[in-house]
Protein backbone atom coordinates (compact mmCIF):
# COMPACT_ATOMS: atom_id res chain seq x y z
CA UNK A 1 0.00 0.00 0.00
CA UNK A 2 1.16 3.66 -1.02
CA UNK A 3 1.24 6.03 1.92
CA UNK A 4 -0.84 8.43 -0.43
CA UNK A 5 -3.71 5.62 -1.18
CA UNK A 6 -3.57 3.75 2.13
CA UNK A 7 -6.88 5.31 3.85
CA UNK A 8 -8.46 4.35 0.47
CA UNK A 9 -7.19 1.24 -0.03
CA UNK A 10 -8.05 -0.01 3.68
CA UNK A 11 -11.69 1.41 3.43
CA UNK A 12 -12.10 -0.58 0.34
CA UNK A 13 -10.89 -3.28 2.23
CA UNK A 14 -13.41 -2.99 4.89
CA UNK A 15 -16.43 -2.11 2.20
CA UNK A 16 -15.84 -5.06 0.20
CA UNK A 17 -15.98 -7.31 4.12
CA UNK A 18 -18.90 -5.76 4.52
CA UNK A 19 -20.37 -6.60 1.68
CA UNK A 20 -19.67 -10.53 1.59
CA UNK A 21 -21.32 -10.24 5.54
CA UNK A 22 -24.10 -8.93 4.76
CA UNK A 23 -24.59 -11.47 1.41
CA UNK A 24 -23.92 -14.27 3.84
CA UNK A 25 -26.55 -13.22 6.49
CA UNK A 26 -29.02 -12.30 3.78
CA UNK A 27 -28.07 -15.54 2.10
CA UNK A 28 -27.67 -17.79 5.13
CA UNK A 29 -30.80 -15.73 6.59
CA UNK A 30 -28.27 -15.62 9.91
CA UNK A 31 -29.35 -12.74 12.30
CA UNK A 32 -27.24 -9.39 10.88
CA UNK A 33 -24.78 -7.94 13.43
CA UNK A 34 -26.47 -5.49 15.91
CA UNK A 35 -25.58 -4.14 18.96
CA UNK A 36 -29.20 -4.66 20.08
CA UNK A 37 -30.41 -7.48 21.50
CA UNK A 38 -32.93 -9.77 19.48
CA UNK A 39 -34.94 -12.86 20.52
CA UNK A 40 -32.84 -15.39 18.81
CA UNK A 41 -28.99 -15.74 19.55
CA UNK A 42 -28.33 -18.01 16.93
CA UNK A 43 -26.44 -17.68 13.95
CA UNK A 44 -24.35 -14.58 14.32
CA UNK A 45 -21.09 -13.74 12.35
CA UNK A 46 -19.15 -11.93 15.44
CA UNK A 47 -19.44 -14.39 17.99
CA UNK A 48 -18.37 -16.85 15.74
CA UNK A 49 -21.21 -19.20 16.16
CA UNK A 50 -23.41 -20.68 13.90
CA UNK A 51 -25.41 -23.46 15.67
CA UNK A 52 -27.66 -23.78 12.81
CA UNK A 53 -27.11 -27.18 11.27
CA UNK A 54 -25.17 -26.58 7.87
CA UNK A 55 -24.07 -28.39 4.55
CA UNK A 56 -20.83 -28.19 2.93
CA UNK A 57 -21.93 -25.53 0.77
CA UNK A 58 -22.89 -23.41 3.91
CA UNK A 59 -19.49 -24.29 6.04
CA UNK A 60 -17.85 -22.92 3.00
CA UNK A 61 -19.56 -19.55 2.82
CA UNK A 62 -20.20 -19.52 6.60
CA UNK A 63 -15.91 -20.00 6.47
CA UNK A 64 -15.58 -17.19 4.11
CA UNK A 65 -17.86 -14.85 6.32
CA UNK A 66 -15.21 -14.99 8.93
CA UNK A 67 -12.28 -14.57 6.50
CA UNK A 68 -14.13 -11.56 5.53
CA UNK A 69 -15.07 -10.59 9.52
CA UNK A 70 -11.45 -11.12 10.51
CA UNK A 71 -10.33 -8.81 7.31
CA UNK A 72 -12.68 -6.21 8.14
CA UNK A 73 -11.58 -6.37 11.82
CA UNK A 74 -7.95 -5.55 10.62
CA UNK A 75 -8.37 -2.95 8.53
CA UNK A 76 -10.41 -1.16 10.26
CA UNK A 77 -8.19 -1.14 13.14
CA UNK A 78 -5.16 -0.14 10.86
CA UNK A 79 -7.51 2.84 9.20
CA UNK A 80 -8.39 4.08 13.18
CA UNK A 81 -4.79 3.65 14.09
CA UNK A 82 -3.64 5.75 11.27
CA UNK A 83 -6.52 8.55 11.29
CA UNK A 84 -5.91 9.15 14.65
CA UNK A 85 -2.78 9.92 13.84
CA UNK A 86 0.69 8.65 16.58
CA UNK A 87 -0.18 11.07 19.43
CA UNK A 88 -3.83 10.02 19.61
CA UNK A 89 -3.43 6.34 18.98
CA UNK A 90 -1.28 6.31 21.96
CA UNK A 91 -2.61 8.25 24.53
CA UNK A 92 -5.87 6.08 23.63
CA UNK A 93 -3.98 2.62 24.04
CA UNK A 94 -2.93 4.30 27.82
CA UNK A 95 -6.18 4.79 28.76
CA UNK A 96 -7.05 1.28 27.75
CA UNK A 97 -7.12 -0.13 31.46
CA UNK A 98 -9.82 1.91 31.86
CA UNK A 99 -12.12 -0.51 30.02
CA UNK A 100 -10.78 -3.70 32.06
CA UNK A 101 -11.79 -1.80 35.25
CA UNK A 102 -15.11 -0.82 34.28
CA UNK A 103 -15.62 -4.64 33.16
CA UNK A 104 -14.65 -5.90 36.79
CA UNK A 105 -17.10 -3.47 37.87
CA UNK A 106 -19.66 -5.11 36.06
CA UNK A 107 -18.47 -8.54 37.02
CA UNK A 108 -18.28 -7.86 40.67
CA UNK A 109 -21.22 -6.43 40.99
CA UNK A 110 -23.20 -9.02 38.71
CA UNK A 111 -24.35 -5.96 36.58
CA UNK A 112 -25.64 -7.54 33.91
CA UNK A 113 -27.35 -10.08 36.02
CA UNK A 114 -29.41 -7.54 37.67
CA UNK A 115 -30.74 -5.82 34.53
CA UNK A 116 -33.89 -7.74 32.86
CA UNK A 117 -33.38 -9.12 29.26
CA UNK A 118 -36.47 -7.14 27.95
CA UNK A 119 -36.83 -3.96 29.81
CA UNK A 120 -34.97 -1.01 30.57
CA UNK A 121 -34.18 -0.30 34.83
CA UNK A 122 -33.22 2.94 36.63
CA UNK A 123 -29.65 3.35 36.93
CA UNK A 124 -30.75 4.43 41.15
CA UNK A 125 -32.77 0.49 41.05
CA UNK A 126 -29.69 -1.01 39.72
CA UNK A 127 -27.69 0.17 42.49
CA UNK A 128 -30.07 -0.69 44.94
CA UNK A 129 -29.92 -4.05 43.58
CA UNK A 130 -26.38 -4.66 43.09
CA UNK A 131 -25.25 -2.59 46.06
CA UNK A 132 -22.69 -0.58 43.89
CA UNK A 133 -22.84 3.16 44.87
CA UNK A 134 -25.13 4.95 42.15
CA UNK A 135 -22.84 8.11 41.65
CA UNK A 136 -19.99 5.53 40.73
CA UNK A 137 -22.06 3.05 39.09
CA UNK A 138 -23.37 6.05 36.81
CA UNK A 139 -20.17 6.71 35.75
CA UNK A 140 -19.03 3.72 34.89
CA UNK A 141 -21.93 2.50 32.61
CA UNK A 142 -21.55 6.01 30.80
CA UNK A 143 -17.77 4.57 29.48
CA UNK A 144 -19.28 1.09 28.95
CA UNK A 145 -22.22 2.52 27.03
CA UNK A 146 -19.33 4.22 24.58
CA UNK A 147 -18.67 0.79 24.21
CA UNK A 148 -21.60 -0.65 23.14
CA UNK A 149 -21.52 -2.21 26.35
CA UNK A 150 -25.54 -1.25 27.72
CA UNK A 151 -27.13 1.85 26.63
CA UNK A 152 -29.55 4.25 27.62
CA UNK A 153 -32.95 4.09 26.24
CA UNK A 154 -33.97 7.20 28.04
CA UNK A 155 -32.37 9.10 30.21
CA UNK A 156 -31.71 7.72 33.66
CA UNK A 157 -32.12 3.63 32.72
CA UNK A 158 -30.15 1.09 31.40
CA UNK A 159 -31.02 -1.69 28.80
CA UNK A 160 -28.90 -4.32 27.48
CA UNK A 161 -26.69 -4.42 24.19
CA UNK A 162 -26.20 -7.53 22.75
CA UNK A 163 -22.47 -7.83 24.40
CA UNK A 164 -23.61 -7.00 27.92
CA UNK A 165 -26.80 -10.06 27.73
CA UNK A 166 -24.28 -12.09 26.46
CA UNK A 167 -22.95 -11.64 30.23
CA UNK A 168 -26.50 -13.43 30.90
CA UNK A 169 -27.00 -15.75 28.72
CA UNK A 170 -23.83 -16.77 29.05
CA UNK A 171 -22.31 -18.14 32.86
CA UNK A 172 -19.12 -19.57 31.02
CA UNK A 173 -18.42 -16.13 28.82
CA UNK A 174 -18.63 -14.18 32.27
CA UNK A 175 -16.94 -16.54 34.39
CA UNK A 176 -13.92 -15.98 31.31
CA UNK A 177 -13.99 -12.37 31.76
CA UNK A 178 -14.31 -12.76 35.65
CA UNK A 179 -10.89 -14.40 35.89
CA UNK A 180 -9.10 -11.84 33.68
CA UNK A 181 -10.40 -8.84 35.17
CA UNK A 182 -10.16 -10.61 38.95
CA UNK A 183 -6.99 -12.60 38.26
CA UNK A 184 -5.64 -11.80 35.48
CA UNK A 185 -5.20 -8.34 35.19
CA UNK A 186 -4.43 -7.28 38.64
CA UNK A 187 -1.32 -9.79 37.97
CA UNK A 188 -0.42 -7.84 34.21
CA UNK A 189 -0.48 -4.68 36.29
CA UNK A 190 2.34 -5.55 38.68
CA UNK A 191 4.52 -7.44 35.52
CA UNK A 192 6.55 -4.13 35.41
CA UNK A 193 7.47 -5.19 39.04
CA UNK A 194 8.25 -8.68 38.81
CA UNK A 195 10.35 -8.00 35.87
CA UNK A 196 12.46 -5.30 37.75
CA UNK A 197 12.42 -7.67 41.15
CA UNK A 198 13.37 -11.09 39.25
CA UNK A 199 14.44 -10.60 35.86
CA UNK A 200 14.89 -13.35 33.45
CA UNK A 201 13.22 -15.78 36.64
CA UNK A 202 11.75 -19.33 35.45
CA UNK A 203 9.98 -19.36 38.80
CA UNK A 204 5.89 -19.15 38.68
CA UNK A 205 5.95 -18.52 42.17
CA UNK A 206 7.66 -14.44 41.28
CA UNK A 207 5.02 -13.44 38.46
CA UNK A 208 3.67 -10.18 38.58
CA UNK A 209 0.39 -12.87 39.65
CA UNK A 210 2.52 -13.43 42.57
CA UNK A 211 3.58 -9.75 43.20
CA UNK A 212 -0.46 -8.52 43.10
CA UNK A 213 -1.73 -11.53 45.23
CA UNK A 214 1.38 -11.17 47.90
CA UNK A 215 1.63 -15.25 47.88
CA UNK A 216 4.24 -17.52 46.65
CA UNK A 217 1.66 -20.04 45.17
CA UNK A 218 1.88 -20.61 41.94
CA UNK A 219 -1.25 -19.20 40.56
CA UNK A 220 -3.20 -22.79 40.64
CA UNK A 221 -2.12 -23.78 44.24
CA UNK A 222 -3.64 -20.07 45.03
CA UNK A 223 -6.66 -20.98 43.15
CA UNK A 224 -6.85 -24.60 44.62
CA UNK A 225 -7.11 -23.06 48.10
CA UNK A 226 -9.95 -20.70 46.75
CA UNK A 227 -13.00 -22.73 45.29
CA UNK A 228 -15.48 -19.68 43.99
CA UNK A 229 -12.17 -18.67 42.29
CA UNK A 230 -10.93 -22.18 40.96
CA UNK A 231 -14.65 -22.92 40.03
CA UNK A 232 -14.80 -19.74 37.92
CA UNK A 233 -11.41 -20.43 35.97
CA UNK A 234 -13.09 -23.74 35.23
CA UNK A 235 -16.14 -22.58 33.95
CA UNK A 236 -14.12 -19.35 32.10
CA UNK A 237 -12.30 -22.45 30.53
CA UNK A 238 -14.65 -25.03 29.75
CA UNK A 239 -16.49 -21.71 28.08
CA UNK A 240 -13.75 -20.62 25.99
CA UNK A 241 -13.55 -23.91 24.56
CA UNK A 242 -17.77 -23.69 23.53
CA UNK A 243 -17.07 -21.54 20.14
CA UNK A 244 -14.44 -20.12 18.43
CA UNK A 245 -10.80 -21.11 17.63
CA UNK A 246 -10.26 -22.93 21.11
CA UNK A 247 -13.13 -24.75 20.55
CA UNK A 248 -13.53 -28.40 21.67
CA UNK A 249 -14.62 -29.41 18.28
CA UNK A 250 -11.14 -28.39 17.09
CA UNK A 251 -9.90 -31.28 19.11
CA UNK A 252 -13.07 -33.05 18.82
CA UNK A 253 -11.97 -33.21 14.25
CA UNK A 254 -8.52 -32.12 14.75
CA UNK A 255 -7.26 -35.62 15.47
CA UNK A 256 -7.76 -39.06 13.80
CA UNK A 257 -9.33 -39.81 17.45
CA UNK A 258 -10.79 -43.17 15.13
CA UNK A 259 -8.01 -44.41 14.36
CA UNK A 260 -7.33 -45.55 18.12
CA UNK A 261 -9.46 -48.26 18.29
CA UNK A 262 -10.29 -49.05 21.32
CA UNK A 263 -8.24 -47.17 24.15
CA UNK A 264 -7.56 -45.03 27.16
CA UNK A 265 -6.42 -41.76 27.34
CA UNK A 266 -5.47 -39.85 30.23
CA UNK A 267 -6.73 -36.25 30.08
CA UNK A 268 -3.44 -34.57 32.26
CA UNK A 269 -5.04 -31.35 34.02
CA UNK A 270 -8.19 -32.10 32.13
CA UNK A 271 -9.94 -29.83 34.89
CA UNK A 272 -13.97 -30.55 34.60
CA UNK A 273 -13.56 -32.60 31.79
CA UNK A 274 -15.20 -30.68 29.56
CA UNK A 275 -13.09 -31.98 26.50
CA UNK A 276 -12.96 -35.88 27.96
CA UNK A 277 -16.53 -35.22 27.61
CA UNK A 278 -17.07 -34.10 24.09
CA UNK A 279 -14.33 -36.62 22.83
CA UNK A 280 -16.10 -39.88 24.83
CA UNK A 281 -19.89 -38.47 22.96
CA UNK A 282 -18.20 -38.35 19.85
CA UNK A 283 -16.02 -41.70 19.76
CA UNK A 284 -17.77 -44.85 21.87
CA UNK A 285 -14.43 -47.32 21.58
CA UNK A 286 -12.79 -44.10 23.88
CA UNK A 287 -11.72 -44.54 27.90
CA UNK A 288 -10.96 -42.00 29.36
CA UNK A 289 -9.07 -40.62 33.16
CA UNK A 290 -9.26 -37.03 34.34
CA UNK A 291 -6.32 -36.25 36.35
CA UNK A 292 -6.40 -32.77 38.01
CA UNK A 293 -6.14 -31.41 41.26
CA UNK A 294 -9.15 -32.01 43.95
CA UNK A 295 -11.08 -28.94 43.73
CA UNK A 296 -11.50 -29.31 39.91
CA UNK A 297 -11.96 -33.00 40.04
CA UNK A 298 -14.41 -32.48 42.31
CA UNK A 299 -16.09 -30.24 40.28
CA UNK A 300 -16.14 -32.58 37.34
CA UNK A 301 -17.39 -35.59 38.69
CA UNK A 302 -20.42 -33.29 40.00
CA UNK A 303 -21.12 -33.04 36.57
CA UNK A 304 -20.60 -36.60 34.91
CA UNK A 305 -23.52 -37.44 32.72
CA UNK A 306 -24.96 -41.05 33.67
CA UNK A 307 -24.52 -42.09 29.99
CA UNK A 308 -20.90 -41.63 30.52
CA UNK A 309 -20.24 -43.40 33.38
CA UNK A 310 -18.88 -46.47 32.60
CA UNK A 311 -16.05 -44.63 30.26
CA UNK A 312 -14.84 -41.58 32.09
CA UNK A 313 -13.42 -41.48 35.37
CA UNK A 314 -12.11 -38.82 37.77
CA UNK A 315 -9.04 -38.97 39.57
CA UNK A 316 -7.01 -36.65 42.35
CA UNK A 317 -3.52 -36.79 40.59
CA UNK A 318 -0.87 -34.48 40.84
CA UNK A 319 1.21 -33.94 37.62
CA UNK A 320 4.64 -32.88 39.51
CA UNK A 321 4.42 -36.63 40.84
CA UNK A 322 5.32 -39.43 38.49
CA UNK A 323 2.36 -40.95 36.47
CA UNK A 324 0.27 -43.77 38.78
CA UNK A 325 -1.63 -44.74 35.30
CA UNK A 326 0.92 -47.15 33.30
CA UNK A 327 0.75 -48.76 29.82
CA UNK A 328 -2.00 -46.25 29.07
CA UNK A 329 -2.71 -45.47 24.94
CA UNK A 330 -2.76 -41.94 25.01
CA UNK A 331 -1.63 -38.92 27.88
CA UNK A 332 -3.62 -35.92 26.45
CA UNK A 333 -1.95 -32.11 27.72
CA UNK A 334 -4.82 -29.54 26.86
CA UNK A 335 -3.60 -25.69 27.46
CA UNK A 336 -1.15 -27.29 30.01
CA UNK A 337 2.57 -26.87 29.25
CA UNK A 338 1.28 -23.16 27.95
CA UNK A 339 1.00 -22.65 31.90
CA UNK A 340 4.08 -23.44 32.75
CA UNK A 341 8.03 -22.08 32.15
CA UNK A 342 10.38 -24.69 30.27
CA UNK A 343 11.71 -26.70 33.50
CA UNK A 344 8.18 -27.31 34.76
CA UNK A 345 7.15 -28.09 31.46
CA UNK A 346 9.99 -30.83 31.56
CA UNK A 347 9.32 -31.88 34.62
CA UNK A 348 5.56 -32.86 33.57
CA UNK A 349 6.37 -34.55 30.68
CA UNK A 350 9.43 -36.55 32.24
CA UNK A 351 6.72 -37.48 34.83
CA UNK A 352 4.73 -39.60 31.82
CA UNK A 353 7.69 -41.19 30.19
CA UNK A 354 8.19 -44.19 32.87
CA UNK A 355 4.36 -45.03 31.91
CA UNK A 356 4.40 -44.91 28.51
CA UNK A 357 4.38 -47.95 26.31
CA UNK A 358 6.43 -48.56 23.13
CA UNK A 359 3.52 -47.40 21.23
CA UNK A 360 1.75 -45.08 23.17
CA UNK A 361 1.26 -41.35 22.26
CA UNK A 362 1.67 -37.87 24.24
CA UNK A 363 -0.85 -35.53 22.58
CA UNK A 364 -0.69 -31.58 23.44
CA UNK A 365 -3.01 -29.04 22.80
CA UNK A 366 -1.61 -25.91 22.55
CA UNK A 367 -0.94 -23.04 20.60
CA UNK A 368 1.93 -23.73 18.47
CA UNK A 369 3.53 -20.05 16.74
CA UNK A 370 3.90 -20.44 13.05
CA UNK A 371 7.00 -18.72 11.71
CA UNK A 372 6.40 -14.82 11.77
CA UNK A 373 5.53 -14.71 7.88
CA UNK A 374 2.59 -17.45 8.24
CA UNK A 375 1.30 -15.18 11.27
CA UNK A 376 -1.11 -12.55 10.31
CA UNK A 377 -2.72 -9.45 12.20
CA UNK A 378 -6.15 -10.74 14.08
CA UNK A 379 -4.51 -14.48 14.70
CA UNK A 380 -1.79 -13.12 16.11
CA UNK A 381 -2.68 -10.45 17.86
CA UNK A 382 -4.60 -13.52 20.61
CA UNK A 383 -1.49 -15.64 20.03
CA UNK A 384 0.73 -12.62 22.12
CA UNK A 385 -2.45 -11.82 24.44
CA UNK A 386 -2.33 -15.42 25.11
CA UNK A 387 1.37 -15.58 25.59
CA UNK A 388 1.23 -12.42 27.60
CA UNK A 389 -1.11 -13.57 30.03
CA UNK A 390 1.31 -16.96 30.46
CA UNK A 391 4.01 -14.56 31.47
CA UNK A 392 2.18 -12.22 33.81
CA UNK A 393 0.61 -15.32 35.59
CA UNK A 394 3.08 -17.69 35.89
CA UNK A 395 6.08 -17.01 34.10
CA UNK A 396 5.37 -19.40 31.11
CA UNK A 397 4.97 -18.80 27.47
CA UNK A 398 3.66 -20.02 24.20
CA UNK A 399 5.62 -22.10 22.37
CA UNK A 400 6.79 -22.79 18.91
CA UNK A 401 7.20 -26.19 17.25
CA UNK A 402 11.00 -26.08 17.76
CA UNK A 403 10.32 -25.42 21.23
CA UNK A 404 8.18 -28.04 21.82
CA UNK A 405 10.65 -30.74 20.11
CA UNK A 406 13.54 -29.35 22.58
CA UNK A 407 10.88 -29.88 25.95
CA UNK A 408 10.08 -33.18 24.20
CA UNK A 409 13.60 -34.21 23.86
CA UNK A 410 14.52 -32.88 27.38
CA UNK A 411 12.24 -34.77 29.19
CA UNK A 412 13.53 -37.82 27.19
CA UNK A 413 15.40 -38.00 24.05
CA UNK A 414 13.84 -40.77 22.11
CA UNK A 415 10.56 -38.72 22.45
CA UNK A 416 10.07 -36.80 19.15
CA UNK A 417 6.75 -35.33 17.44
CA UNK A 418 5.18 -37.33 14.76
CA UNK A 419 2.73 -34.63 13.62
CA UNK A 420 1.81 -31.17 13.91
CA UNK A 421 -1.93 -31.90 13.37
CA UNK A 422 -3.97 -28.72 11.85
CA UNK A 423 -1.32 -26.50 11.76
CA UNK A 424 -1.25 -23.16 10.51
CA UNK A 425 -5.15 -23.17 11.05
CA UNK A 426 -5.59 -20.67 13.96
CA UNK A 427 -2.17 -20.30 15.95
CA UNK A 428 -3.95 -19.45 18.88
CA UNK A 429 -6.24 -22.33 18.90
CA UNK A 430 -5.98 -25.93 19.40
CA UNK A 431 -3.53 -27.01 17.55
CA UNK A 432 -2.16 -31.04 18.35
CA UNK A 433 1.12 -32.06 18.69
CA UNK A 434 1.60 -35.95 18.76
CA UNK A 435 4.65 -37.19 20.21
CA UNK A 436 5.70 -40.72 20.34
CA UNK A 437 8.79 -42.51 21.47
CA UNK A 438 11.23 -43.41 19.02
CA UNK A 439 13.95 -46.83 19.32
CA UNK A 440 17.19 -44.93 19.79
C1 LIG B 1 -5.58 -24.05 31.62
S1 LIG B 1 -6.33 -25.29 32.55
C2 LIG B 1 -6.69 -26.49 31.29
C3 LIG B 1 -7.78 -27.41 31.69
C4 LIG B 1 -8.22 -28.38 30.58
N1 LIG B 1 -7.14 -29.25 30.16
C5 LIG B 1 -8.80 -27.63 29.40
O1 LIG B 1 -8.29 -27.79 28.30
O2 LIG B 1 -9.76 -26.88 29.59
C6 LIG B 1 -4.99 -26.04 33.43
C7 LIG B 1 -5.38 -27.17 34.34
O3 LIG B 1 -4.21 -27.70 34.97
C8 LIG B 1 -4.59 -28.10 36.28
N2 LIG B 1 -3.40 -28.22 37.13
C9 LIG B 1 -2.59 -27.23 37.56
N3 LIG B 1 -1.61 -27.72 38.34
C10 LIG B 1 -1.82 -29.06 38.41
C11 LIG B 1 -1.12 -30.12 39.05
N4 LIG B 1 -0.03 -29.90 39.79
N5 LIG B 1 -1.59 -31.37 38.87
C12 LIG B 1 -2.71 -31.61 38.13
N6 LIG B 1 -3.40 -30.64 37.50
C13 LIG B 1 -2.96 -29.38 37.64
C14 LIG B 1 -5.50 -26.98 36.71
O4 LIG B 1 -6.26 -27.34 37.82
C15 LIG B 1 -6.31 -26.73 35.46
O5 LIG B 1 -7.47 -27.53 35.43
Amino acid sequence: MSDSTVLLELAATISNAALAITRHTLESSAPAPSFFPRSSTKGTINGNVVTHKQDSKSELAEKEALNAAASLIQASTDLQILVSGPENYLKSLSYGYHDITALAVVVEFNLAQHVPLDTPISFKELSLQSGCSLGRLERVLRLLFVRRIFYEPRPGYIAHTTASQRMVTNPELTAFLGHCTHEAFPAASRLVDSLRRYPDTEEPSQAGFNIAFGTEDPLFTFLSKHPARFDRFNQGMAGLSKSGGRSVQQVVQGFPWESLGKATVVDVGGGNGHVSLALAEAYPKLCFVVQDLEAAIASGIGSLPSTLQDRVQFEVHDMFEPQTRKGIDVFYLRHILHDWPDDYAVRILKNLVPALKSDSRIIISDSVIPPPEELHGLHEKFVRYLDMQMMVLHNARERTEDDFAELLERADPRLKIRKVWSKGHDAAAGTIVEAVLESP
